[in-house]
């Protein structure tokens, strides 16, 4: 049986790779979904593991292959999820877990129905400025841009099924492992794996 597939989005600098990357380290058979990328590597960022970082005209070539399973500009770069990638990883884990701008998300939402969709929220729109200025990746310009896409983005929090408001790293990575969990003992309570006398009972 293929892995679950979950969509964790929201505005840029809510903590969407700061949780998925915590949560993934601390429990197993879980994959992250690299996406493809054409912007600039930040310190620190592994290529192939964090993104795959392409060049423009690589980028379009692979969308005209139709490699991708979706595309997006996003805050004035392109990102791309790799239709391989996903149904390879899919394949062999428990669960994969991919970070996606909200539009691509609600893209991603009209081709897997099945998959589960996550919100990431900031706590109010002062945090999520003060974490972008934080991070410090962002020019004034992107972060101006980052700060206006968010009220659009947070306007379809609605069509997610869960909301993560994240005020405090730790407790917001036990709410993300609890969904993540809890929706794979759901997928699971009539696998083989269940003991036989407990699926008599069901
Ligand atoms: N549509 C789409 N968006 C993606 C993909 N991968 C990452 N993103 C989104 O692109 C946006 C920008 O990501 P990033 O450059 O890492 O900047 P950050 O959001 O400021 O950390 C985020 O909202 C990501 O969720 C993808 O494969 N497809
Ligand atoms: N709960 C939190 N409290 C304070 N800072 C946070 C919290 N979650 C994330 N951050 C910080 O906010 C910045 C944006 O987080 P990041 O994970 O890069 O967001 P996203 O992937 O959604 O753009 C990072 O510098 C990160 O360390």
């Amino acid at each position: 049986m293929d892995g679950l597939f979950y969509i964790v989005s929201g505005p840029s600098g809510a903590g969407k790779s700061t949780l998925i990357k915590s949560a993934l380290d601390k429990i197993i058979g879980f994959s992250f979904s690299v996406s493809y990328t054409t912007r600039e590597k930040r310190p620190g960022e592994i290529d192939g593991k964090d993104y795959f970082f392409i060049d423009k005209n690589t980028f379009f070539k692979m969308k005209e292959d139709g490699e991708f399973l979706e595309w997006a500009e996003v805050h004035g770069n392109y990102y791309a999820t790799s239709k391989k990638f996903i149904e390879e990883k899919l394949k062999e884990s428990r669960g994969l877990v991919l970070d996606v701008d909200v539009q691509g998300a609600l893209n991603i939402k009209k081709i897997y129905k099945n998959a589960i969709y996550i919100f990431i929220l900031p706590p109010s729109n002062e945090d999520l400025e003060k974490r972008l200025r934080k991070r410090g990746t962002e020019s004034q310009d992107s972060l101006e841009i980052r700060l206006k896409d968010a009220e659009w983005e947070i306007s379809h929090m609605k069509d997610f099924d869960y909301v993560i408001v994240n005020q405090e790293v730790e407790e917001s990575t036990n709410q993300l492992i609890s969904v993540l969990v809890a929706e794979q003992l759901k997928r699971e309570r009539f696998d083989d794996k269940t003991p036989f006398f407990f699926k008599k009972q069901l």
